[in-house]
């Protein structure tokens, strides 16, 4: 799976892209990210990828030149198009669901804003679809990007090196985590749940998937539903 990331700043990218599983995945050849600088492409003179917003209004916009050169760096003398991706408040909200789909292809651009925003040009005429993190205010699109770009790479086969454990994840069945444990026993007074320690795995089984149930019917009774209606 490639990622390219066009970026106002790609110095994000390679610090948070190169340490933990992305970075073992890029290093095992399973995924590549590239951190494209828009500012590279300006043909301003004074690298100028911004500009005021026709009729008025506080704040920058992005330009048009700058993203659309970017963007034909990266696709030239590519014989399909790669999915363009905009992360974006208006974008649909991004679910397991979605990054199962994305996992699927080859190759991904990733566009992220800045400022008050981006020309609408380019999102007409160069992005397929619109992804959203979540409802709240951010700065850029960069840590969208690489929200996006975490939970598609976990999905990629031998991405996560305990594949196995994976299937057991509850996230994958859309529940919520039972509730986890360590040593010691007792911490402070305070016990670890008999079932934990009693070695019956077919009960113990049973218990953490009652939990995970009651914990996802108490705490998001939107992914229960979710989930009663795909059994
Ligand atoms: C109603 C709501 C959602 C609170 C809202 C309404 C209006 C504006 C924003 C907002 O944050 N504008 C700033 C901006 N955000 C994002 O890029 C962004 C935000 C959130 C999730 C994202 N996922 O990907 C990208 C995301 C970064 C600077 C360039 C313009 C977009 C938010």
């Amino acid at each position: 799976m490639k990622f390219d990331v066009l970026t106002l700043f790609p110095e994000t990218f390679e610090l948070v892209m190169k340490e933990s599983i992305i970075g073992r995945a890029q290093e095992k050849g399973l995924v590549e990210v590239n951190a494209i600088d828009i500012r590279d492409y300006t043909k301003d003179k004074h690298r100028k990828v911004d500009d005021y917003p026709f009729g008025g209004g506080s704040g920058m916009v992005m330009m048009c030149q700058p993203v659309f050169d970017a963007f034909r760096a990266v696709t030239q003398g590519l014989d399909t198009k790669p999915r363009v991706i905009f992360m974006s408040p208006q974008g649909r909200v991004l679910t397991q669901k979605m990054a199962v789909e994305l996992s699927k292809e080859e190759h991904l651009i990733l566009l992220c804003g800045h400022y008050e925003g981006i020309d609408e040009r380019i999102i007409e005429e160069l992005v397929d679809e619109e992804i959203s993190i979540g409802d709240y205010v951010l700065t850029g699109g960069e840590l969208p990007a690489m929200v996006l770009i975490d939970c598609v790479s976990r999905l990629i086969p031998g991405v996560l090196s305990s594949e196995g454990s994976f299937s057991d994840e509850s996230h994958f069945n859309g529940l919520l985590e039972y509730p986890q444990y360590t040593r010691p026993a007792e911490y402070e007074g305070r016990p670890v749940p008999e079932i934990l320690l009693s070695g019956h795995h077919a009960n113990i089984q049973k218990w953490r998937a009652e939990q995970s149930l009651e914990r996802t019917r108490k705490k998001r009774p939107d992914l229960y539903e979710e989930y009663l209606k795909g059994k």
